[in-house]
């Protein structure tokens, strides 16, 4: 079933008639436009419109072959007006702002508006080939950059300049950076999202790169740490608590594991090495149209309700945060197979 089918399928299920759709992901997803910020997409027993405006009516000529309507609003209220007239909607509750929720009352008051829950969420948890691919190729273009950047990751360079050589790369493979490039070193290590900044590298440190691609539309993430010199031995114990939290959840995804035991069973090796309260964020998370999709693998506050899919794509990521010290975080991106699982970054490890 393609996703639009999906859609169709879970707004039957939900009792509603179609759906309007504000978010560019999801707007990304049925119809291939890659500007949603700059678009609303209108589901009907009907059909199918995308709204956009004159800034992107070639665009949308290109990118999709469902129908559009090129004007601003209030002419896209006001043309929809007579499709919706009657009908159940769903809107994207986690995305439609409140003062656009009442615009679209006023506009269509014949129309029942409702939040489609995780309707969208889930259709995007498990990815089609087409995806797959996609988020396969970003990750093979960011192993790339990295074996060409890690070279530079040494005593004296800054960390915007590792960043900037990372971003340069991708741009001009085509691709964009999946999110702020975060270059940690030393001390700054113990921020998760120490994203890069004027600190020059030190002998000793430790350098937490975490980087992604973005290439169709599909993003990638993968986390290295790099030693530079000779760290000190208390930081190479944390490094390898780390990597053995991280090979262990790795090899313990397949179909059907809770997403919030793999986060358990990382965390408590973690544990087991003195470094529970150090690991500060979950274990992983899945990607896609967005960095930070479902399933969340998630143990602790809001414990996740997913289970493992084929056809999902995760990251594994544990780390240890010290503060004033430094800190580690290794990750991988990960496909879930029919029966088990396929990593997608192939960047070499520190053996510390
Ligand atoms: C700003 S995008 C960051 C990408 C990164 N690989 C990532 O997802 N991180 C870095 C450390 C924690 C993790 C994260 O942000 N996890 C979220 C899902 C959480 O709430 O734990």
């Amino acid at each position: 079933m393609t996703q639009l089918e999906q859609l169709r399928a879970g707004l039957s299920r939900a009792g509603l008639d179609g759906a309007w759709l504000s978010s560019p992901a999801n707007i990304r997803l049925l119809s291939g436009f890659s500007s949603g910020a700059d678009a609303k997409l209108l589901v009907t027993p009907g059909g199918v419109t995308l709204y956009t405006d004159a800034r992107y009516e070639v665009q949308a000529g290109e990118e999709t072959r469902l129908p559009s309507f090129i004007a601003r609003p209030p002419a896209t209220l006001e043309h929809a007006a007579a499709q919706v007239d009657g009908l159940r909607l769903g809107f994207e509750a986690d995305h439609l702002t409140v003062a656009a929720l009442d615009e679209l009352r006023t506009y269509w008051p014949g129309t029942t508006l409702e939040p489609l829950g995780t309707l969208l969420r889930d259709i995007r948890t498990v990815k089609d080939a087409a995806e797959i691919e996609a988020i396969r190729d970003a990750q093979v273009l960011a192993d790339q950059v990295f074996a060409e950047v890690r070279p530079l990751i040494r005593a004296g360079v800054r960390e915007l300049d590792i960043a900037l050589e990372i971003e340069l790369r991708l741009r001009r493979a085509g691709a964009a950076s999946a999110f702020d490039i975060i270059v940690a070193s030393g001390p700054r290590g113990a921020m998760p999202h120490g994203v890069a900044s004027e600190r020059v590298i030190e002998d000793g440190d430790l350098v937490t790169v975490d980087m992604g691609a973005r290439l169709r539309g599909y993003n990638s993430d993968m986390t290295r740490t790099v030693a530079v010199g000779e760290p000190g031995e208390d930081l190479r114990r944390v490094y390898r608590a780390v990597l053995e939290a991280e090979e262990a959840a790795v090899q313990a995804v397949r179909p059907g594991v809770r997403a919030a035991d793999l986060d358990t069973l990382a965390r408590d090796i973690l544990t087991g090495h003195g470094l529970g309260e150090a690991f500060a964020h979950s274990l992983g998370h899945g990607i896609g149209l967005e960095v930070h999709e479902a399933p969340g693998l998630r143990s602790l506050h809001q414990p996740s309700p997913d289970v493992l899919q084929a056809g999902m794509v995760i990251t594994i990521e544990p780390g240890a945060y010290l503060p004033g010290v430094g800190g580690v975080r290794i990750e991988d991106l990960v496909l879930v197979t029919e029966d088990g699982y396929e990593v997608l970054s192939h960047s070499e490890k520190e053996r510390l």
